[in-house]
């Protein structure tokens, strides 16, 4: 399903028209008040824009001109799921049920259904658990659920808030790796904060600032070459290209250095994937996650590079260590311990299990 969808709201000063092509997934990015929920809100029929339609192929859902409804589709009858940041699962009903409830909605016999929902709970890894309410499963294994609930309803759209901005870190990549899966084939608009979630799960993406599109594109594209001051901001992440080697379970990058970390794979359960000597990869990791040292760390985790830094600024309460392309960012005390300039070689060192790594 195509999605075409132009709204006018002054009161929130949001005006976005948004195309999204059969089967792309699109991220809207950008900082907090740009506009990302109002604009998911009005295609889930949440919102009632001043001036907008909202199309999926050629069904109109919404349609107002200066304030007057001219098509107006109930949220409920728009075959289109919202999976917000929190899973919102029926407390009362067992995950099973929970998401064999569209199904049933749909009119799908109560056996078909269950069985439906036992075929989703394999596909999400936790085939033991359709018995267990909403209550006794972990906040990660309920954002699984909440996926495979909204997807058996067979939405002709799907829309993430933030999914996972509730979560904690080290539950993201098997939530990643299930949406990265479920979502191929989809049509997709996910809203996030995460360059991460934009890098690995979208075709495409929007940034948004001020309630406006400020910049759209290829993935990649976007990221690497931003325009808009957001998109340059969380391009800020750090990106190492290289190849995988299966020798070193590395990635060697094109200046030959070793950059080891988890692959985006790993917590995805048995169909792990494995990368083969010459995948082309990326590494990538946060200018946070990276320490600064006069010298080799012994010791020391096993990223270490020697580097010269290039510049030096205040990144919100800590100083960003520029070093190329690469940055740092570090508490402006061990900047002063270090005393370094411009110019000054020094080793930048970054954890493994801060490194995720994943296809090119
Ligand atoms: N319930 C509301 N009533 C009125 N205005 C709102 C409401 N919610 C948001 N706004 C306004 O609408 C504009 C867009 O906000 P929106 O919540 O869509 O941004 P967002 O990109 O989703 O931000 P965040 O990342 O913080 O969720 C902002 O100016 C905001 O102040």
């Amino acid at each position: 399903m195509s999605l075409s969808l132009s709204a006018h709201l002054p009161e929130r000063d949001v005006r976005i028209d948004l195309e999204v092509a059969d089967g792309e997934t699109v991220a809207l990015l950008g900082p907090n008040g740009a506009g990302k929920s109002t604009l998911l809100a009005v295609a889930a029929g949440l919102l009632r824009p001043r001036d907008g339609r909202v199309t999926l192929d050629d069904r109109t859902l919404t349609h107002v001109e200066a304030g007057r409804t001219r098509t107006w589709v109930p949220p409920h009858a728009r075959q289109v799921a919202l999976l917000a940041q929190d899973p919102l699962l029926f407390p009362h009903l067992s995950v099973r049920h929970n998401i064999a409830f569209g199904p049933r909605s749909r009119g799908v016999p109560q056996r078909t259904a269950a069985a439906e929902a036992d075929r989703w709970l394999d596909r999400i890894g936790l085939p033991d658990l359709g018995g267990r309410r909403p209550a006794a499963v972990s906040g990660g294994q309920a954002q699984r659920v909440a996926v495979a609930r909204a997807l058996a309803a067979e939405p002709r759209l799907l829309l993430l808030d933030e999914p996972m901005a509730a979560l904690d870190v080290d539950v993201t990549p098997a939530l990643r790796h299930l949406l990265r899966e479920v979502l191929a084939e989809r049509t997709v608009v996910i809203a996030t904060h995460d360059v991460l979630d934009a890098l690995l799960l979208a075709d495409r993406v929007v940034v948004l600032d001020g309630g406006r599109v400020v910049e759209q594109g290829p993935t990649r594209e976007v990221l690497s070459r931003p325009r808009s001051a957001f998109a340059a901001r969380i391009a800020g992440l750090n990106i190492a290209s290289g190849t995988w080697s299966a020798d070193d379970d590395a990635v060697r990058t094109t200046a030959g250095d070793l950059v080891h970390g988890r692959l985006h794979d790993d917590g995805g359960g048995a169909d792990r994937v494995v990368p083969t000597t010459g995948t082309p990869m990326v590494a990538a990791f946060r200018p946070s996650a990276v320490s600064v040292f006069p010298a080799r760390a012994t010791g020391s985790p096993r990223n270490s590079w020697p580097v010269t830094v290039t510049a030096l600024e205040p990144q919100g309460d800590l100083v960003r260590v520029r070093a190329g392309r690469l940055s740092a960012d570090i508490t402006p005390q061990a900047a002063a311990d270090l005393a370094i300039t411009p110019g000054d070689p020094v080793w930048f060192t970054v954890k493994a299990t801060e490194v995720d790594l994943y296809p090119a």
